[in-house]
This record gives C-alpha cells, structure tokens and sequence, in this order.
C-alpha cells in the first residue's frame, strides 16, 4: 500500500483520500479486542490488504490505560463511549451506565483485566447452538492458547502460592498474561481465606475450563505491569512489521455499501461508509474486493447492521430504511452478567484506592514505577460459584423450579443449554471484591472500603438492543431486560444474603467495621429482592446481539460468523455469543479473532 500504517482522520486528514483511493482486501469495523487483534492476523497474509477502521484513536501512552490499577480512572472520558440502558421495567426505571471503550483496543484498554474462561458445558452449548463441534471447548483451547503468552507466578505480598495448570495456557502468544506482584491483605486474608471458610473449594487455574471454587485470578497484564490490549499486544506489532495494513483511527463507520448485484441471491457488500469524529458530516467511502467484518461490539454491530438495512423489517421500514436482508435475530437475545455490589466500610489501617491522591497518589506511582504497590493490582481474586455452593437446600429447590419457568423472550433451545449447563457443574455466580468504595454514589473522604459483588452468569432474560433513529450518531436505545426473569431476581438477592454473611461471619470479618449498602435495614427476603431491582447494575459483559445460532433459531451470523443473507460480511467480536459463559470474557474475544483469522484466510 502507498499509505499505510496509523493515520488518523482528523490529524492527518490530508492523507485520507489517498487511504481511500486504494481498494483493501478485508475492512475490519471496530479495532476493539476482537477487531484490532483479528486485523492484526489478517495482515500477516500480505497477499492481501487491511483497512481497521477505529473511531477511537492509539491509548498506548494513557496511563489511565496502561496502569492496571488505574482502570476505571478513564471512564466518562473520551475514551469511553458511556452508553446508558433504557429506563428498566424491573429496576426501579432505572438507566444503567454501560461504558465500552473507544480506542484501538476497545473494551480491552477500559476493562479490569481480569483473565478468566468459562465453564466446557458452556463453549459446547455455543457448538451446539451453532451445529458445529468447532466451537466447542476442546476445539477453541487451541486459540485461547495461540493468543496468550503466560506467565508462571512470581513473589507477590502475601506470599501467597498460587498455582496453576501449565497444559490449559500458551506461551508465545501475544497477549501477555500475568498475576500482579501485589494482593491487598483483605482480598487474600479476608475475602479468599472467609469463603475457603464456608466450605468453598479453591480452584486452582480459572482457565481451565472447569471453573468452580475461588481462585487468584490472571490478568491481561505484562509480567512488567502494563495493561495489554490488542493495540500493544497485536495491532502495533503488527504495523511495524508490514505495509498491508492501514489503521485508520477517528473514524466512525455509517453503515455497509451494496452492490447492485447478488451472488447466488446474497447481497454483496461493496465497502462501508464513514465520516471522521472531528466533522461527522462528510461522509466518505471505502472499498473492500473482498470482505467487510463488523467487530463494533455488542452495541454497535447490531446497530450497523441495521443502518444497512440488514434486520427486522418491523424496526427497519418505520424508520424509512429499506430491507436489504430480512433478519429478525439482529440486536435482539441481548445477554449480560447483571450484578449488585455490597459496600463494606473497613477498619482502620488498610490499603485501598480510596481517596487516591496528592501525595498518596504519587507515592503509588512511584511504587508503581518501580513493580510494587497497589496499583499493579486490579481484580486478583475471584470466585465462581454452582448454586449447592452457595445456597441453602431449600434455596437450590426454589430455584430448580425458578429455571424451568418459560418466557416469551427467551428461545426455549437456549434455555435447555442453560439447565445443561448448569446440571454439567458451571457455576452461575461469580463473587468479586473491588478494592475501593463501588456503590451508587461516593465513598465518606478518608475512609477506606472493600465492595463485594456478585455477579450472575447466565441470565435468564433476554433484552435488546435497536437502532431508532436513521442518525448513526445517535446510539442505540439498550434494553438490558434486566430481571425479566423471576430466576435471575432470586439468585441476585440470595448471592447478597450470601456476601452479608461472608463480612459478618468468617475471616473478612476481622477487616470490615460496618456495612455501608444495602443497610442492616435490608433483612427479609423480599427486603433483599426489592433492593436488588434498585441496585442491579452490569458486570460490563453485553453478548448475543448477532447470536451465531441458526437463521430460523433468530440466529444472524452461520459458524463461519458469515451474516445471513450476505456474501461476504462476517460478525467477529462478543456480538456472536448465543448464550453466555461464566467468565471475564476478552479472553473469548480474542479466542474469536484467531479463529476468525483462520476461517478467512483458510
Ligand atoms: C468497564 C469494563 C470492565 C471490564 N472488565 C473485564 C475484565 O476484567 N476482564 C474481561 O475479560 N472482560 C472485561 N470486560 C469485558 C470485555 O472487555 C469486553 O467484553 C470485550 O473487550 C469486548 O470486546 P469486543 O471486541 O466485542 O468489543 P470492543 O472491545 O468494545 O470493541 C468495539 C470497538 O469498535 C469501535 N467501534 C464501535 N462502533 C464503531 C463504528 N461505527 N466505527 C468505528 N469503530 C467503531 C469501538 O470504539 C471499539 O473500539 C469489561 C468491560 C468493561 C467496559
């Protein structure tokens, strides 16, 4: 390529028409985790050409971005697209704040790091959805693995042993994946050593396939402390080394382009629209010969796609878009990890990132300069639960008979995979702490504060997510559905009773002075159940709006992730899970790029 390597649509905005004038083999929309790290891939066939179209623009440099104990300092920033839920039936009519990344690396540079994957059942449920034993979880490990280059646990704080499983991780990948030298005293001591106590079984590698137990979790950070995404990780590597690659960040992609002719009754796409964030006006066109592949993400692929016309002629023709394939599935089987947070207050006398700042938030960053301290740390201990964990006997009956309930949103095939899932050992819950106050509003000045979520892995509700105006500026109205089914309400309120007692009962107790949310004034059942609608929030982990499931199960991709309908678009990115799985997912998402890399190239 003439042009190739970053160029950026507002800074280098003379450049763009050449970038534009050559036609590319592939066109990645969306450099988040899947997109980036699968351009990355594709240009190492340099027989062929790349455009990765970003609206966000390279974070290689924003310590917000690369210091792990820092995640979270970027959200409302320019970084963050900051979604927010529709007004929620069953939450009190509450919106919900949903941030996603915008950069090269997406979701991956605005995440908390943790490196986690899910239960087999759950990949075999997705092979099944899909009719092909290809995704199953003995054939995805070998992706997992081709993206990850691990490393074995080295001294941290506590001196605590963490063990692995060498056979489940790769080596050589390029996403370097590590535990923090630092573990706060009251993950480890009072959260870890509290449940080992109520008879939870340590679970030795969360990567494994069959998570159970609490467990130090990895994360996608180097053995150096700096965040990994697939901009570090794959997409800068990557355009040092060849000139078949153009990264063209600010730029906002409008929708797929069509040509006038089908191939075999599929429309083909003939490129996409786009207009750079700095104008947004003009719109501008690129050409793909061969293939376009939407990795927006869970929010914004469905959104393109019916800015192309591709999906429920009800939604698309009100709003003057013509049909160009009717597909019911897009933006609808809208899956999240839904999750509450209880806040302990703590004693006096430990290290959180409460109030971090002046001189103490200098201090840290020394400490971080020089591989200690706790902002090397984000998530590191987490717990990932089966209902006989965690529940009362009568507690796991009432639920037995929860789950077998129908609902009109839910696609009764995806509801036997859950049961199965669930009859195969995955858990359904997983328990975090978070090392700061974490509740709706903020935490007393000089106090410090350990927050307790818990988090429900495989919701029974199923919501939305539509464009409703022809505007793609304008974002898409989400529908989380959250609690839409009566299951996922009883396992939330449960898993807060469950977390009271782990801070009153076991040895965190020796660390928390008092609960701060929900109150000791929540007590009863259905006092629990009504704070949970007032509290649910998102464990950030949206899935299943372009569901790879069949077309007649309101699927929108084949398990080639091709789009229904079309010739040459494919879905790569979160977007195409049909049912979850109980795990930090970017793990998964570039599990998806490398397989994708290789059903296109192949
Ligand atoms: C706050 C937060 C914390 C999380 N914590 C963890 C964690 O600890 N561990 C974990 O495993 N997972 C975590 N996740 C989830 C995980 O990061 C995401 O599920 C995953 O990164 C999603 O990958 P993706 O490729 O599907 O989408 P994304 O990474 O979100 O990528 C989508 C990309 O497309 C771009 N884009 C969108 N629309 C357009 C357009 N029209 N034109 C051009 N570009 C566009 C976006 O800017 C973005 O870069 C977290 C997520 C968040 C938000």
């Amino acid at each position: 390529l003439n042009v190739h390597g970053y160029v950026d649509a507002n800074l280098n905005a003379s450049l763009v028409p050449e970038v534009l004038a050559q036609s590319y083999s592939y066109i990645v929309v969306g450099g988040g985790n899947t997109g980036a790290a699968l351009a990355a891939r594709l240009s190492e066939d340099t027989t062929k050409t790349v455009l990765l179209v970003e609206a966000g623009t390279s974070q290689i440099s924003n310590p917000g971005v690369s210091v792990p104990g820092l995640a979270g300092s970027t959200f409302l920033s320019e970084v963050d697209w900051a979604f927010s839920t529709t007004p929620q039936a069953n939450a009190q009519g509450r919106s919900v704040y949903w941030p996603r990344g915008k950069m090269i690396g997406g979701s991956s540079g605005l995440n908390f790091l943790a490196y986690t994957r899910g239960h087999k059942s759950e990949y075999n449920s997705i092979a099944w959805l899909s009719r092909d034993a290809s995704w199953s979880w003995r054939n995805l490990l070998p992706y997992f693995k081709k993206s990850e280059s691990f490393s074995t646990p080295g001294p941290n704080t506590e001196n605590v042993t963490r063990e692995f499983d060498a056979s489940v991780h790769g080596t050589s990948g390029p996403v370097a994946v590590s535990y923090p030298p630092y573990i706060s005293e009251q993950f480890a001591g009072g959260f870890f050593d509290g449940l080992e106590q109520e008879g939870v079984p340590v679970d030795i590698d969360l990567s494994d396939g069959a998570s159970s137990g609490v467990s130090w979790s990895a994360s996608t950070q180097s053995p150096e402390n700096v965040r990994q995404t697939s901009d570090n990780a794959y997409i800068a590597p990557a355009v040092s080394a060849r000139s078949n690659l153009v990264v063209l960040t600010s730029a906002m992609a409008t929708k797929i382009t069509w040509s006038a002719d089908k191939l075999n009754g599929s429309v083909v796409a003939s490129g996409i629209n786009l207009v750079a964030t700095a104008s947004n006006t003009t719109i501008l066109t690129a050409t793909a010969s061969s293939e376009v592949i939407l990795s927006a993400g869970s929010i914004q692929t469905p959104q393109l796609l019916e800015l192309s016309g591709v999906g429920d002629s009800s939604i698309l023709n009100p709003l003057g878009i013509s049909t160009v394939v009717n597909l019911p599935g897009v933006g609808a089987n809208l899956q999240d990890h839904p999750a509450i947070v209880l806040v302990q207050k703590l004693k006096p006398g430990f290290v959180t990132l409460d109030g971090l700042a002046g001189d103490r938030l200098n201090q840290a960053l020394a400490d971080y300069a020089a591989g200690s301290g706790i902002l090397t740390q984000e998530l590191s201990t987490l717990a990932y639960l089966t209902g006989k964990q965690f529940l009362t006997p009568a507690e796991q009956k009432q639920l037995a008979k929860l789950v077998l309930q129908p609902s009109t949103q839910l696609p009764a095939s995806q509801q036997a995979q859950q049961l199965l899932q669930i009859a195969a050992g995955a858990p359904i819950i997983e328990f975090l702490p978070i090392n700061t106050y974490f509740g709706p509003s903020a935490g007393v000045a000089n106090e410090s504060y350990i927050s307790l979520a818990a988090c429900l892995q495989h919701s029974f509700s199923r919501g939305s997510i539509h464009i409703s105006t022809t505007n793609p500026l304008t974002p898409p109205a989400i529908d989380a559905a959250y609690l839409q089914h009566p299951a996922d309400r009883y396992i939330l309120s449960r898993a807060g009773k469950f977390l009271r007692q782990l801070a009153v009962n076991s040895t965190l107790t020796s660390f928390v002075e008092s609960e701060n949310e929900p109150g000791l004034s929540v007590e009863t059942d259905a006092e629990w159940e009504s704070w949970v609608e007032g509290a649910v929030r998102t464990e950030y982990h949206p899935v299943g709006t372009a569901a790879m499931s069949l077309q007649n199960e309101s699927g929108v991709v084949n398990s080639h992730l091709q789009v229904y309908g079309t010739a040459n678009v494919r879905v790569a990115d979160l977007s195409i899970l049909p049912v979850h799985v109980s795990a930090h997912p970017q793990s998964l998402a570039y599990a998806i790029a490398e397989k994708a890399a290789d059903l296109i190239l192949g």
